[in-house]
């Protein structure tokens, strides 16, 4: 019934401006046709690729009616609008399978990890517009005199990290008491200026430079494909002269003041993981000890998978995973910090194949996000263009999270945290090939892993899939579907 709908023959005229454009039922018909030999190819049943068929046709003709009445403001590029679906409806039934087929294809290919689609539309629409409107917000073409320099938070390999301030524009000349600069409270009213995050980037060690240079490109590209689990970024600026803890020609960047402590700071803490139990969970109904820490866990580690599956979405492995490189913030949010060493495989960006810049504690044992027979990016659009097959052969992202397993493991069990016990481990682990098992029975180090052993050991059960040979390892986004998340 519904095919013999397609060979009507009833025409619709349709007028635009001076001209014609004839479009019909028997059109429409025709694409319906090309869907169903699609459906078909596809291997759909019969009543199915009827029903594409049906479905086709009223979507042409809601399309057709869109473009006459809605869509199209311009006479003339709703005219070009319209032709182009008559030619393509008087295309031979073949040829509209290729032309649908190809389409389906292509637009399979463009959105598939890591998204050669939208990488264009970040490239050549984002970040324009992110610096226009950056700057209009004052964001771009920050000077040191901007802001004042308080007490020193962290210090990495490539940069010292302070607390800070942004002075309010009346501020900005008064900015020294002789040779040395005003310090953060000798400022009336400093209570109140907006607080920031400094990094001094290390000018006199090498790689520092250009670590200080991706961390700026990086924290950009996270503002806009995934700010809520980053620091928020405000800019960079070069000082202009030398006084206090600025040094003329230094590279700085700043961020938004969220929190002073990491991860790492709370893990260190004998207390962990109580001493983030109420910021975390809240008042929580959970009154037996060991299930409230096993919940401060779980909560944490999903909050990172969360973040990882984000930033994998976009191309981005971040390639220094550790409990220093996050900030919990007041607000008792986790966000990634220092992405000096992060890649952006969807263009390819700070990937240099024969360089694993990593903490040994946390990389995993292939030390390479790619084989170290893949070769160095093409230009920036050609690899775009070829991202899509590279992730699915090599799966980059699983580099994180053999990191992140690390980290769930010490979370869950304190005599592995310290420096000397994840050299242990690391060494056991080589030898038995990244078996967590088989490591297991074998260590000396006597983890209490209790706490992974809840909800009939599906903690256990997802730290073996992190930790693990690259093959077997779970993504962010499958570890999240992971029954652990589930149990207790
Ligand atoms: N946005 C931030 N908010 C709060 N603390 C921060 C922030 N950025 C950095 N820190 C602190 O400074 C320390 C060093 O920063 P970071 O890791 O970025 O430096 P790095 O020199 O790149 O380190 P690495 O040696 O790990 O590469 C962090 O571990 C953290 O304690």
């Amino acid at each position: 019934m519904a095919d013999r709908n397609f060979s009507s023959s009833a025409l619709v005229s349709t007028s635009i401006g001076s001209r014609s454009v004839f479009l019909g039922r028997a059109g429409h018909g025709s694409l319906g046709f090309g869907f169903k030999a699609l459906g078909k190819s596809f291997g759909l049943g019969r009543s199915s690729r009827r029903n594409v068929a049906i479905c086709s046709v009223g979507i042409a003709e809601v399309l057709t009616d869109a473009i006459k009445n809605v869509v199209l403001e311009d006479d003339s590029a709703k005219q070009q609008g319209l032709e182009l679906l008559d030619s393509f409806s008087r295309l031979p039934d073949t040829s509209q399978v290729g032309v649908l087929g190809g389409s389906l294809l292509g637009w399979i290919y463009l959105t598939a990890k890591p998204g050669v689609f939208l990488g264009a539309v970040d490239a050549y629409f984002l970040a324009p517009v992110q610096a226009v409107l950056d700057r209009a917000l004052g964001r771009r073409g920050l000077k040191r005199s901007d802001f004042v320099v308080g007490q020193k938070l962290g210090e990495g390999s490539f940069g010292t990290v302070y607390a800070g301030a942004i002075l309010p524009k009346d501020f900005q000349q008064e900015q020294g008491i002789g040779k040395r600069s005003r310090r953060l409270e000798e400022y009336q009213g400093y209570k109140k200026f907006q607080k920031v995050t400094l990094k001094k980037v290390k000018m006199d060690v090498e790689g520092a430079l250009e670590s200080g240079e991706m961390e700026e490109w990086f924290n950009y590209r996270m503002a806009r494909a995934a700010p809520d689990v980053c620091a928020d970024f405000l800019g960079s600026f070069v000082a202009d002269s030398t006084r206090g803890q600025f040094v003329e020609g230094g590279k700085w960047l700043v961020w938004k003041y969220e929190g002073d402590s990491t991860l790492a700071d709370f893990m260190k803490d004998r207390r962990f993981p109580e001493n983030l139990a109420e910021p975390l969970l809240g008042r929580s109904r959970e009154k037996d000890p060991l299930k409230r820490k096993a919940l401060t866990i779980r909560k944490i580690l999903r909050e990172i998978l969360v973040a990882l599956k984000k930033m994998h979405a976009t191309g981005i492995v971040h390639r220094d995973v550790k409990p220093a490189n996050l900030v919990v913030t007041n607000k008792a949010k986790l966000k990634f910090i220092d992405f000096g060493a992060a890649t952006d495989l969807r263009v390819g960006k700070n990937y240099v194949p024969e360089r694993g810049m990593l903490d040994p504690d946390y990389c995993p044992p292939e030390l390479f996000v790619m084989p170290e027979e893949t070769p160095r990016p093409p230009p920036a659009p050609i690899a775009a263009l070829l991202s899509p097959i590279l992730w699915q052969l090599n799966s980059p992202d699983l580099f994180d999270m053999y990191s992140v397993g690390i980290i769930f493991l010490q979370m869950a069990s304190p005599n592995l945290r310290t420096p000397v016990a994840v050299e242990v481990m690391k060494k056991e682990l080589s030898e038995v090939n990244f078996d967590l098992k088989a490591w297991r029975k074998r260590t000396r180090l006597r983890p209490n892993l209790e706490l992974l052993e809840l909800g009939a050991g599906r903690g256990w059960e997802l730290a073996s899939r992190l930790v693990c040979e690259r093959r077997k390892r779970l993504s962010a986004a499958a570890a999240l579907r992971h029954p652990y998340f589930l149990s207790f």
